[in-house]
């Protein structure tokens, strides 16, 4: 057996303990050659260390393989995985705790504010609307316009599929009444027709037919609840990061720009009159950069065509003027020499001002040069692609950074562009329109500026719905054709353009026709893409690659074929594409033949056609568009999540979570102030204390990491077991005792204590916190357990646990429920 040595405790002294027989196969790689130096943990430098243990991997002595029921019972490193998982997502998010509590519970108040701000405009936008009812977003369904097949949800029960509406009579009464029946995976539900516009959602888009995994059951409602349950959490997960993110960067500090003297003359020059939503997307930039103290982070949301560019422009003005560098990122060459032309003719007045464009197409002298340039200061405004976010590119005093249409970059490319958001001043455009609604609920959590109308002399385009003909094909590519336009002709699929080019060869025999689409590579798309740009292609045969980003205001004839395989988002967004100048254009829908339509398809169709007012397609699609606005708004975090619980759910769940976001707070205890009375006094046994060589400065430098936080926690707990094998059963205990000190302290939990079969927990989290916490809880047996009352959480065990079993109760019970702290804000 081996000796018993004591060491000085965390709190408590050690008590004498035998190791239980099933760890003892761990003493094996005690005989294993020992590793010099020693554990060689500093805590000054917790994360180089570990990085240098990883790479050092190799050298280190392998622990004896684990038995599976080892691996199974080892609750540290399933902790420690999640935890990982939850660090790593909120790395690549760049968030990093900054503030204090008070400090944060200032700045949560200002953005509920603005939020409330927004929540009240939107009240008087009701009002205004003189129907009481809700513009925008509304939940719930109207069940007459519910077609047979269509899935819906029921909050309480979940998921089915509506059958119909038949009349019949109800209990205790021989009037018959109007019911709505749904079938479930286990029966059909009847509803009267009244509750049912109450109660129930849609689970899709207008014409979306995307098919639930499973319907729900009737009869046994716990797998919908535990569905709605993580569909909450998970949105509210998004908006404690959006949230979270918001608050790092009120955290930056830059001096404001000095307002620029020349900038009433450079605004004179611009040759139209600005929209009203314009004139307050100049005032907010000016605002953010002349008056501020953070680094702009603003986004400039508004549809195709309706005058983002000059909001840009002036900001680059302003800064270039304070003799500051100015980068416009554009997702593709194309785009990028657009932008070019646009600032090169509105600068063209300020020779002083050096503009340049990156692009792939230049030698690598060239791009030397270019480089050299950038680095030196010799340029004031840079154009280009991604290349400009190469470790490549020095800047020399970059000030401001624009990004067109960032959802369309990758991940990477992302990750860098947030990261120049804490020194430069952002600003993105986004031609993705966001619902109204969604834009002022979500007022305080990100600035944004919407451009929701268009400029005034912008015609109307008009949209043409009918069976496919071909005569109808030529006779409206010869009327564009003959005012010397442009004609974009898009197909669903790849398949089917060569036929299309075919056709078109024949009846415009002298006409540069081109194909583009995805799978070409890349130059050759950007080839045919800037021919079309430049007119020397006149008609363009594509996939819906030209659903958002090229600005030819000489193509006004838009021709879609196969109408009916297009969302309704796609088609506004691609009948975008044209009216983008002040000629009349026209979008010719085609369906292959009415006869292979579903009414409903037909009737959504109609409504395209009738809403040819500008707006008003907007307007029709705008539900749909809230999710992708969603999506551009908080950088596309995955809506997987809607799948679970439909879309309309989804979406009252997120306004509910983003109306509620001060309560879902958690103010953490300092973890000197937390209060762990369970005593354990345990002893290392001493081949462990041998092996570890330095005991008692492991057992401190533990202390300190789990002082510091959770990551370096976990990160100590990760290397002692790298380098000393998985530890026995005594310092397990003794780890789990400093995990639950620190959980506790994240929690804002300040005591536990045992009396007799009771667990009590002292806490300031409030009941809705605890509440959201324990509706997530992966366990019933730990759930069921607790109770909240007052400033505390109780738990009553079946019998009064010995102590080391009463510190693994509490490990588990804390793990659980600190597993929904990524879904609360931390200050
Ligand atoms: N207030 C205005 N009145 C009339 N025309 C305007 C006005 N503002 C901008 N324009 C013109 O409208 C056209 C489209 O504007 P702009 O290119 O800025 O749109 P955008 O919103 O940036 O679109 P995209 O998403 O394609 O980049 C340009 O030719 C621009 O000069």
């Amino acid at each position: 057996m081996s000796s018993l040595c004591p060491i000085p405790e965390l709190s408590t002294p050690f008590l004498s303990k035998t190791e239980p027989s099933s760890s003892s196969k761990l003493y094996r790689k005690l005989l294993l050659p020992r590793r010099v130096p020693s554990f060689c943990y500093n805590p000054s430098r917790p994360l180089k260390l570990t990085n240098a243990l990883y790479t050092e991997n190799v050298s280190l002595p392998k622990p004896p393989p684990r038995t599976a029921s080892e691996q199974e019972r080892d609750s540290i490193s399933l902790l420690n995985e999640r935890i990982r998982r939850d660090y790593s997502k909120r790395d690549a998010l760049s968030i990093r705790p900054v503030m204090d509590s008070d400090e944060a519970g200032r700045y949560i108040q200002l953005v509920k504010e603005q939020q409330q701000r927004g929540l009240q405009k939107l009240k008087g936008d009701r009002a205004k609307d003189g129907k009481g009812g809700e513009k925008g977003f509304s939940y719930k369904v109207d069940p007459y316009n519910l077609r047979s097949g269509d899935y819906v949800v029921h909050k309480k029960v979940g998921i089915g599929r509506f059958v119909g509406i038949k009349f019949d009579v109800p209990k205790g009464s021989n009037e018959p009444i109007e019911y709505v029946f749904i079938e479930y995976a286990d029966g059909m539900a009847k509803l009267p027709v009244k509750q049912a516009a109450r109660m129930l959602y849609r689970y899709n888009l207008p014409n979306e037919t995307k098919r639930p995994r499973t319907l729900s059951k009737l009869n046994d409602t716990t797998v919908w609840e535990r569905r709605k349950t993580k569909g909450k959490v998970a949105i509210q997960k998004m908006v404690v990061d959006l949230m979270e993110l918001y608050l790092h960067r009120l955290k930056q500090r830059r001096p404001p720009y000095p307002k620029a003297p020349a900038m009433a003359e450079f605004v004179a020059q611009f040759p139209y009159k600005p929209t009203p939503d314009q004139k307050q997307a100049f005032i907010d930039v000016e605002k953010d950069l002349t008056e501020r103290e953070t680094p702009m982070d603003r986004l400039i949301c508004g549809d195709v065509g309706f005058g983002k560019t000059e909001v840009a422009l002036r900001a680059i003005f302003c800064v270039v003027s304070a003799g500051k560098q100015a980068m416009v990122l554009a997702p593709t060459i194309v785009l990028a020499k657009q932008h070019f032309d646009v600032i090169s003719e509105r600068f063209s007045p300020y020779p002083d001002i050096r503009l340049g464009l990156l692009s792939r197409f230049q030698t690598r002298s060239e791009k030397e040069e270019y480089l050299d340039m950038i680095k030196n200061g010799h340029l004031d405004i840079i154009v280009g692609t991604h290349s400009l976010l190469g470790s490549r590119v020095v800047y020399n005093n970059l000030g401001l950074l624009v990004v067109d249409e960032e959802q369309r970059f990758g991940v990477k490319q992302k990750e860098k562009i947030a990261s120049f958001k804490t020194s430069v001043d952002v600003l993105t455009l986004s031609a993705t329109p966001i619902p109204r609604t969604l834009y002022l609920a979500l007022t305080g959590f990100r600035d944004a500026s919407l451009i929701s109308t268009p400029p005034p002399e912008r015609v109307p385009i008009r949209t043409h719905l009918s069976a496919y003909s071909k005569e109808k094909v030529i006779s409206a590519i010869k009327y564009e054709l003959d005012r010397d336009g442009q004609v974009f002709y898009v197909l669903p699929r790849i398949k089917g353009l060569e036929e299309v080019m075919e056709f078109l060869e024949q009846s415009f025999p002298d006409t540069e026709i081109a194909i583009a689409h995805g799978k070409q590579y890349s130059k050759q798309l950007e080839d045919t893409m800037e021919k079309f740009a430049q007119g020397e292609i006149r008609i363009l045969i594509c996939t819906n690659i030209v659903e958002s980003g090229l600005d030819i205001q000489n193509a006004n004839t838009i021709i879609i074929q196969d109408v009916q395989q297009f969302g309704l988002a796609q088609l506004y967004q691609l009948r975008g594409r044209v009216g983008r100048a002040d000629k009349e254009a026209h979008a010719y829908l085609f369906y292959p033949d009415k006869s292979l339509l579903s009414d409903q398809a037909l009737e959504r169709l109609a409504a395209l056609e009738e809403c040819c007012e500008l707006g008003q397609g907007f307007q029709l699609a705008e539900r749909d568009m809230g999710i992708r606005g969603f999506g551009t708004i908080f950088g596309e975090q995955q809506t997987g999540d809607v799948g679970n619980v439909g879309i309309d759910l989804f979406f009252e769940m997120l306004f509910e979570s983003l109306s509620k976001v001060d309560e879902h707070r958690v103010v953490p205890v300092p973890y000197q102030d937390v209060q762990i009375d369970v005593n354990i006094n345990t002893h290392l046994p001493s081949d462990y204390i041998n092996y570890l060589e330095n005991p008692m400065e492991i057992i401190g430098e533990a202390e300190e990491a789990a002082k510091r936080d959770m990551w370096s926690l976990m990160q100590f707990a990760e290397n002692l077991r790298r380098q000393y094998g998985k530890e026995p059963y005594s310092m397990e205990i003794l780890l789990k005792k400093l995990y639950v000190r620190r959980m506790a302290a994240d929690l804002g939990i300040s005591r536990i204590y045992a009396s007799g079969k009771m667990v009590v927990m002292n806490t300031n989290m409030s009941k809705q916190v605890y509440k959201l916490i324990t509706e997530s809880m992966a366990s019933d047996i730990h759930r069921n357990a607790l109770i909240y009352e007052g400033d505390q959480i109780k738990a009553e065990l079946l019998l009064e646990l010995p102590r080391e079993q009463l510190i693994n109760w509490i490990f588990q019970c804390l793990s659980e429920l600190y597993a929904s702290l990524p879904a609360l804000i931390k200050y």
